[in-house]
């Protein structure tokens, strides 16, 4: 079931620095929301807070209140590890377990989780590669390494990967900045697709892309390099590219930024 998820007066830090300031938000199930913003206003620093993986780097915290259906991720009871079960990722760079068989990097997750049954297994691997749209071109090399695949076929990859588990949001943290444009369109046609189970949450560097792909756009911004990152507007995708209600937003859509 994908979830909500409610962001309230966020701050983040590396270390002494705030990199993120003041950020509150909601972020609609089974929609896509896409964040935009010039380099180092803190999209994917707020991307990373959203499954717990900013508290991974060394320094790395942070303040105020993240909910997913009103349950709050940061609460001292809550296992981080559960979090990025529930709130799985995808990067930037296709990352396949580079020597694993194709069929394994999709079960790794499973096996983790304590799953052996080779029937259950196969059957969660031919899921999640028809759901990731690669099933038909890889259904009869599943035993071959994950690397032989193209960009575009990894990254289906790694989705299939990051719902094998069965996550209830994704986030993709420029997902196609790798990949040539036709792989691109098939990301995106597959985005579509998942929307319609998964809460998802993009940075998006392209444009285009945000306006193609999302129902919401965030749009942050930094005053100047060393300022803390803050959210400017979130709002219908079609509101922020045609009728933004802030001057900054609309300088940035409108490429008189900077
Ligand atoms: N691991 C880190 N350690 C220290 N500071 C970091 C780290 N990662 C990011 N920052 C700082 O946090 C701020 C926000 O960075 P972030 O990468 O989230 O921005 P962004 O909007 O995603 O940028 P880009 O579009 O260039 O990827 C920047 O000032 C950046 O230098």
């Amino acid at each position: 079931m994908a979830k909500r998820i409610d962001v309230s007066d966020l701050d983040i830090f590396y270390g002494s620095f705030k990199a993120v300031e003041g950020v509150s938000m909601s972020i609609e199930p089974r929609a896509v929301t896409a964040f935009i913003g010039p380099s180092g206003c803190g999209k994917s620093t707020v991307l990373r807070t959203l499954n717990r993986m900013h508290e991974v780097i060394p320094g790395g915290r942070v303040e105020g209140k993240v909910l997913l259906d009103g349950q709050d991720l940061y609460a001292k009871d809550v296992d981080p590890v559960g979090v990025r079960r529930t709130v799985g990722m995808v990067f930037q760079r296709p990352n396949p377990f580079p020597t694993m068989t194709i069929r394994d990097n999709v079960a790794a997750g499973l096996k983790l989780n304590g799953v052996k049954n080779k029937a259950r297994l196969d059957e969660v691997v031919e899921k999640s590669l028809k759901g990731a749209n690669l099933w038909n071109e890889v259904k009869d090399r599943l035993d071959k390494p994950g690397a032989g695949l193209s960009g575009g076929q990894q990254q289906r990859l790694c989705i299939a990967r990051a719902i094998a588990v069965e996550p209830q949001v994704l986030l993709m943290d420029e997902p196609c900045s790798a990949l040539d444009p036709i792989s691109t369109l098939a990301i995106e046609d597959l985005i579509n697709e998942l929307k319609e189970r998964y809460t998802i949450v993009i940075v998006t560097h392209n444009m285009q892309q945000a306006a193609r792909v999302s129902d919401q756009t965030a749009f942050f911004n930094l005053k100047a390099t060393g300022q803390p990152g803050k959210l400017v507007e979130l709002d219908s995708t079609s509101k922020i590219f045609n009728n933004p209600t802030e001057k900054a937003t609309e300088d940035y859509i409108s490429g008189r930024f900077g």
